[in-house]
This record gives C-alpha cells, sequence and structure tokens, in this order.
C-alpha cells in the first residue's frame, strides 16, 4: 500500500505562545486548508505541500520537544488524521490540538484546546465539540459576549480564555479586559481569563 500522505503548511519547533501551556517547548504541525475563513486569520493556511508520513516523522525527530500541536488550517478535517496519530503515540509523543472545535476530535489526542469563532455562530447551533480542555474566544468584535454564553453552554472546559485579536501587529487588549470583566462580574459562572499570543509579543514563531 502506498504511504499516506499530508497537506503540510509548516512544522517547526518554538513555545506554545497561547493559552494553558504557554511557554511548553513543542513542535508544531501546521495543516492546509480549513473549513471557515475567518477574515482576520493569521495563518496563510491555502500555501503547503504534501508531505509522507516518513518525510513529516523525519522532521519531528529532528527536533527535542516532545509536546506535538496539531494545527493548521483545521487539523480535524485532515485525512488520515489517525494513521499519524497513532504513529506520534506509539513513539510517545503527547499530542495537543488547536480545533475551531466545529469537528470531532480523535481519541488519540491528550489535550484539546479549541478557539470557536463568533463569525460562525450559527454553525455552533448545529454540532460542536462537547468538552474540551480549554476554551479560547478571539475577542474580534465587542458585541462578543453573547456568543461566550452560548459556548460555555455548549462546550464544558477546564478553563475559558479571550483573547484578543491582532491585526496588522494591532492587539485589541483593552476591549478583551472590558469584556473579561463584564463575564467575571455574573455570579456562578465560570472564570475567563486572559490569554494573549505571547509569540507575537516576543518576536517568535
Ligand atoms: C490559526 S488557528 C488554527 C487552528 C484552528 N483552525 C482554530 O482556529 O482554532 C490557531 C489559533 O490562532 C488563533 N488566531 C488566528 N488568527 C488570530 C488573530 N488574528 N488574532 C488572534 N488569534 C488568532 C485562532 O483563534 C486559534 O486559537
Ligand atoms: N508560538 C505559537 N504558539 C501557538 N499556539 C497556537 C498556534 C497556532 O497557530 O495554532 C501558535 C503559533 O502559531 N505559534
Ligand atoms: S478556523 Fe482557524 S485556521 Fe480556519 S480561518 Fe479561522 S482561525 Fe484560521
Ligand atoms: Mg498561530
Amino acid at each position: 500500500m502506498s504511504e499516506p500522505i499530508f497537506r503540510i503548511v509548516e512544522i517547526f519547533e518554538t513555545l506554545q505562545g497561547e493559552g494553558y501551556n504557554t511557554g511548553m517547548p513543542s513542535v508544531f504541525i501546521r495543516f492546509g486548508k480549513c473549513n471557515l475563513a475567518c477574515h482576520w486569520c493569521d495563518t496563510n493556511y491555502q500555501q503547503f505541500e504534501m508531505m509522507t508520513l516518513t518525510q513529516i516523522m523525519d522532521q519531528v525527530y529532528d527536533y527535542s520537544a516532545k509536546n506535538i500541536i496539531i494545527t493548521g488550517g483545521e487539523p480535524t478535517i485532515q485525512p488520515q488524521l489517525e494513521i499519524l496519530l497513532n504513529r506520534l503515540k506509539s513513539e510517545g509523543y503527547f499530542i495537543a490540538i488547536e480545533t475551531n472545535g466545529l469537528r470531532a476530535v480523535p481519541e488519540q489526542i491528550d489535550y484539546i484546546a479549541t478557539s470557536p469563532k463568533r463569525l460562525y455562530a450559527n454553525a455552533y447551533d448545529k454540532t460542536c465539540l462537547s468538552a474540551a480542555d480549554e476554551v479560547r474566544i478571539v475577542v474580534d468584535s465587542d458585541d462578543i459576549f453573547s456568543f461566550c454564553e452560548i459556548i460555555e453552554q455548549k462546550i464544558r472546559a477546564k478553563r475559558y480564555y479571550l483573547s484578543p485579536c491582532e491585526q496588522n501587529g494591532e492587539m485589541n487588549i483593552l476591549a478583551t479586559i472590558t469584556l473579561l470583566g463584564k463575564l467575571n462580574a455574573r455570579p456562578n459562572q465560570p472564570h475567563w481569563q486572559l490569554s494573549i499570543q505571547t509569540h507575537k509579543l516576543c518576536g517568535i514563531d
């Protein structure tokens, strides 16, 4: 049988820049294509090359981090993803995923970070993840409060974050903090925290 082949934008080693695991040395495997098209997306997910399982693993072996972050584009839409995940698992890697949360996450994944998109709120009415380790919502509008409340109901998570939206090098941090204050003023509701894309502040990948 021929080797499985994957759409790869890039494979690189850096620190996780976002969320609870910020600062953790990680190998990022970034896949091409997405089932959404957020206009502020910071990733050129349409520009990818095809790589075989062997080529991907050879590059992963070049790095020292044992935490793999599967991202994209959207990793959950990748054909034959489970073959790659099984291989990574059998070699002892811890596998985290960054996903928009519209598709099921394979069972081999050890840590789920999901970032539901207000721009596509209707899609989350139909089907989305019901649980995750962390939810990270990008503040791309001052009007995101009710979407956060909807997502709290739909996705049970250990941690909830708001993330400033970065556009042309600017981050709307003050608007994000204002919204955090509003969310956290509600009694008996999940606590929301700030997640900044720290890698952009540091000037690293
Ligand atoms: C490029 S996405 C890929 C994974 C998946 N498609 C998703 O959206 O979660 C990785 C992370 O970057 C975030 N992101 C992308 N563009 C951003 C921007 N301009 N500002 C802030 N966060 C951004 C996404 O919300 C997501 O948390
Ligand atoms: N340093 C760093 N941390 C990240 N966390 C999630 C990222 C992503 O693009 O999925 C990302 C990224 O692109 N770089
Ligand atoms: S879902 Fe993720 S990869 Fe897809 S366009 Fe939105 S931010 Fe970019
Ligand atoms: Mg990124």
